[in-house]
């Protein structure tokens, strides 16, 4: 069976949906959860596009050693050379080239003509092998591309050295059937095509990326790209777990082996859902809340005889387990340890001391504490900045009645270390606190979305308030997470201007991520 090379651009592409932006603690965190995985490549980021994002790319390049590690670049040299820097030290440093071949972006984008696209592309391929033994080459919008054209640049860009050639199809536009005819084109015309790996990357703009990309797999690509989630730009990429599952479940018809550890899948969805604050639909494939839940008396009863008449996918095949009871109130440091280190976290002594006291304190406040709230508190605490100075919630009260103004009361220390508190009104609770905590900080705030989820079932499952708010005119998200809603509401508020602080000083960022 042929083996496929899976290709993940969730820090990339993903990176690239509206209103999100991860700091280096939380792109590293997703990039150690792509590596468990098992992803063959993935691409970190945009090196040349900001220094958060440089520095970024380099810590993962770094850090990462069961992967390759890539970051975009365009066909400039100055582009190449900040790649360089930031991947150098990669365990097998890759390149990622893009430049447009439609006549659409060649000419209004671009402005150049067929001829001087041809030429800067092999100029910038030959460039780039001087120092990457990896080099790939996307052909941008490929498949609104003039076929013939496509062929002869691809051709031209392989004996400059390029080793994966990428056609994407952008804008979502092409259908299977023409996505596959792109594929076995190039296969059938390019005369040096058997030198390098063909690859698939697809947007969903019109609900095609899985089917388009696995048409592209039938068709000679060794290698697919997507994204966790299927987030990315517009409407997003192809979902990498919805296409390996698909090649698992379905491989009687798509005879395609990956690297990738499907049980892994459950919690890479749910630490990118969470670090990015992008929500899961419930209704999504393979990793949607209700993807194997079943509602219906006539699937139910069909369930409880055979699980096999309404179930394609077990849960357990991607690591949706059932919640299992974890460690309680007398359990011990060792202990603990242990249990985070087998839900695939590494915390230093500092984060694991502020861990064990979290997971304490949750303890006398919640009868049963599950692996999802104990993946919640770590990832709080593993992407927390410890270095930078913040506002601390220190304590607050709303009075909610239905007859009366609910009113906020809340305490805060200040960046300085100053205890300031004041209280404030709303036409509801969550109004009246961020009313409150709006008076109380230096920062000009405008919230623009607030979202609401419980993490796990039951009564006393802790809550987690995702927001959006400018900060002093800079878009940021926060995210909270308390047992109770007010309270994970007012850590969400706190977390994005605190946020918003670290995108002023990456160096405390730095510091954290080499502990
Ligand atoms: C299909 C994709 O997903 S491609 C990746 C898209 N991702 C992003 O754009 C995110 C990161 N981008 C950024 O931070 C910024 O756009 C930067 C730093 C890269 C560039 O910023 P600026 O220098 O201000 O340029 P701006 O973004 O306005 O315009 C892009 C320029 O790059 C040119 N360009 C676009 N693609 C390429 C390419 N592949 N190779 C060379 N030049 C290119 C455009 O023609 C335009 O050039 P012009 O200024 O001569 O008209
Ligand atoms: C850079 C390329 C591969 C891209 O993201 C696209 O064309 O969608």
């Amino acid at each position: 069976m042929p083996q496929i090379k899976v290709f993940d651009t969730t820090l990339r592409d993903g990176e690239q949906s509206p209103g999100v932006n991860l700091n280096q603690l939380e792109k590293l965190e997703i990039a150690k959860q792509l590596e468990r995985f098992g992803v063959d490549i993935m691409e970190a980021g945009f090196p040349a596009s900001s220094q958060g994002d440089f520095e970024g790319v380099r810590k993962i390049a770094q850090t990462i050693k069961n992967a390759s590690v890539t970051g975009l670049a365009r066909a400039k040299k100055s582009d190449i050379d900040t790649a360089w820097e930031a991947l150098k030290d990669a365990v097998e440093p890759r390149l990622h080239i893009f430049l447009a071949t439609s006549p659409i972006h060649m000419t209004y984008k671009l402005k150049k003509t067929p001829e001087e696209v041809i030429q800067t592309a092999v100029e910038m391929v030959s460039y780039a092998r001087q120092k990457f033994p990896q080099v790939e080459w996307s052909a941008e919008d490929a498949s609104r591309s003039d076929l013939d054209f496509l062929a002869k640049i691809i051709e031209k860009v392989i004996d400059a050295g390029a080793t994966v050639i990428n056609l994407p199809d952008t804008v979502g536009y092409t259908t299977p059937e023409e996505y596959g005819h792109l594929f076995r084109y190039m296969k059938d015309t390019v005369p040096n095509i058997d030198k390098v790996t063909l690859s698939a990357h697809c947007h969903d703009d019109l609900g095609m990326a899985v089917a388009n990309s696995i048409a592209a797999l039938e068709n000679g690509a060794g290698q697919v790209e997507g994204t966790i989630n299927g987030i990315g730009e517009r409407a997003g990429n192809a979902a990498l777990e919805e296409i390996a599952v698909a090649l698992n479940i379905r491989n009687d018809k798509y005879p395609f082996i990956t690297n990738l550890v499907l049980k892994e899948i459950k919690r890479t969805s749910d630490l990118v859902s969470k670090l990015t604050g992008m929500a899961v639909p419930a209704n999504k494939a393979v990793v949607g809340r209700n993807a194997f839940a079943h509602e219906s008396g006539i699937h139910q009863d069909g369930v409880l005889k055979n699980a096999a008449t309404y179930e394609i996918i077990t849960p357990a095949l991607v690591g949706v387990q059932s919640n299992d009871l974890i460690l309680g109130k007398h359990s011990g440091r060792h202990a603990f340890k242990d249990k985070i280190e087998k839900l695939g976290f590494q915390l230093a002594d500092e984060k694991l001391t502020a861990a064990f006291q979290a997971f304490k304190k949750l303890t006398d406040r919640k009868k049963e504490v599950t692996d999802d709230d104990l993946f919640s508190i770590l990832t709080e605490i593993q992407t927390d900045v410890a270095s930078i100075k913040k506002y601390v919630l220190q304590a607050f009260q709303v009075q909610y009645g239905s007859s009366n103004l609910p009113t906020a009361t809340v305490a805060l220390t200040t960046p300085e270390g100053t205890r300031v508190e004041t209280a404030c009104t709303g036409q509801g609770s969550v109004e009246a606190l961020y009313n409150t905590l709006e008076a109380l900080v230096k920062e000009k705030v405008h919230l623009t979305d607030y979202q609401l989820n419980s993490i796990g079932q039951g009564r006393d499952a802790l809550a987690e308030a995702h927001i959006k708010m400018t900060v002093n005119g800079t878009p940021v998200n926060g995210r909270g997470t308390a047992q109770d809603v007010l309270e994970a509401s007012a850590n969400a508020f706190l977390n994005a201007i605190n946020r918003a602080f670290l995108l002023t000083n990456q160096s405390a960022v730095k510091e954290t991520a080499q502990m």
